[in-house]
Order: structure tokens, then C-alpha cells, then sequence
């Protein structure tokens, strides 16, 4: 992205902001909060307008694109893993994990065999529970499947560890670093958690409207 400007309530939030995330890059976001990380997030999801700047994802102008081809882009190249998952309890992890594919229309029986070898990948029990019967880790672990079964060309995490104890913890970060490595996707994740950050290539500090290296300094 560049020269991305944002400003919410009179307040001037993000300035003139650059960045780039390649392929098979880690990128971890730190920073005060209320400074702007989530916002950031949802700027590149489409979920804001920016008033000004190019947001490239995929070779795409996002910023740029109308509704229903921003909603594709998003569908096709994009994954998001919530602090808290926002999966729905009462389904089984295949369902939740193949349901943005059914809902784009892909075949029923790929979408939940993908599915299926996705959450075994990464260690999540496929058959039998429910989502609501997972363990925290577990569930968040479903949501960065959930994320990665479009093969996403950049995987977008807001503190996707905040919820768990340490183990679970280390266990997500795992497979969520795990991805720019084996499928070659950008990862740019959000954590105010400094054993979380440290595990990426490079680690940004948000605030005062502007992003800074951090990496090595020790300031998650
Ligand atoms: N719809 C809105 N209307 C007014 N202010 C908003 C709105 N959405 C966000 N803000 C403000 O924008 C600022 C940035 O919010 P954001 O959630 O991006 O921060 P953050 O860095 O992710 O914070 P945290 O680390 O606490 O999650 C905050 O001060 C927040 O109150």
C-alpha cells in the first residue's frame, strides 16, 4: 500500500502510510492501542475507504475496486483470522471451514474434502464435534483453515492469539507462521503480544499515524 491516509472522528489516524507484504513474508504489526491496527486491517479487507491511497493485494487496486468485485478480490485472495475466530459454534469444523467455498459456489464434496485435509494439517480433530466443543485453540486453529481455503494470496491475522493460554497460543503462531513458509502467502498479522511478533520477518510499530521498524528492538 502507499500513501494511504485515514482519518476517523476529526482525528487524523493514519498518514501517508507504506507498506508492502510479499510473498512468503511474515509482516507483524505492533503498536498503542487505539492507534489504528485494526482499522488498518479493515482498510485492506475493503471493509473502509480510505480517502486516499492505492492498497495493491493480488496486483489489484482494492481501494479502488467497486462492491461486488471488491467482494470477490477479498473471496479469492484474501483470508482473515478473527481475535475470536467469529466461527459458528453449532456447525462441525468442516462446515465452517468450507463455507465461504460453498458459498462461492465451489462443489460441495471438494470444498468439504479440502477442508477436511486442511484441518488435519493443522491438527484439528475433523470428525465428531462441534465447533462449540473445540478447545480455544482448536477453534482458532479451524479459523486460520477457514482462512487458507482459498489459497489466499495475503493472510490477514487481528491478534488471533489474544484469547489463548500459552501453549494454545504457540500452537496457532505455529501454523499461522507456518503459511507464508509452505504456501507462499503474505502474512500480516496484528498481536500485541511480543512472543507472537517476534516470530515474524519483520516487525512493524504503528503510532501516531505513521509505521516504523521495530524488528530486534523489542518493542511489542
Ligand atoms: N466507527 C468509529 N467511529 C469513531 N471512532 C472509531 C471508529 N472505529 C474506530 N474508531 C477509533 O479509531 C481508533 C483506532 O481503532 P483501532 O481499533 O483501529 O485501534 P487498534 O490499534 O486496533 O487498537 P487495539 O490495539 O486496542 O485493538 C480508536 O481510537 C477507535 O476508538
Amino acid at each position: 500500500m502507499s500513501g494511504l491516509d485515514y482519518e476517523i472522528g476529526g482525528r487524523k489516524l493514519l498518514s501517508a502510510l507504506e507498506l508492502t507484504v510479499c510473498k512468503g513474508e511474515s509482516v507483524a504489526v505492533t503498536g498503542p492501542s487505539g492507534s489504528g491496527k485494526s482499522t488498518l486491517l479493515s482498510l485492506i479487507l475493503g471493509l473502509v475507504r480510505a480517502p486516499a491511497g492505492r492498497i495493491l493485494v493480488a496486483g489489484e487496486d482494492v481501494a479502488a475496486l467497486p462492491g461486488g468485485k471488491l467482494a470477490r478480490w477479498r473471496q479469492r485472495h484474501m483470508g482473515m483470522v478473527f481475535q475470536f475466530g467469529e466461527l459458528l459454534p453449532e456447525l462441525s469444523p468442516v462446515e465452517n471451514v468450507a463455507l465461504p467455498a460453498l458459498l462461492a459456489g465451489e462443489n460441495r464434496g471438494e470444498a468439504f474434502s479440502r477442508g477436511r485435509e486442511l484441518l488435519a494439517g493443522l491438527g484439528v480433530p475433523v470428525d465428531g464435534a462441534l465447533t462449540a466443543d473445540l478447545s480455544g485453540g482448536e477453534r482458532q486453529r479451524t479459523a486460520v483453515a477457514r482462512a487458507l481455503m482459498s489459497q489466499p494470496s495475503l493472510l490477514l491475522a487481528d491478534e488471533p492469539t489474544g484469547a489463548l493460554d500459552e501453549q494454545a497460543r504457540d500452537q496457532v503462531a505455529d501454523v499461522l507462521f507456518d503459511a507464508p513458509r509452505r504456501r507462499g502467502c503474505g502474512l500480516l498479522v496484528v498481536t500485541h503480544d511480543a512472543s507472537v511478533a517476534e516470530r515474524a520477518d519483520r516487525v512493524l510499530r504503528l503510532s501516531q499515524g505513521r509505521l516504523a521498524d521495530a524488528t530486534d528492538r523489542g518493542q511489542a
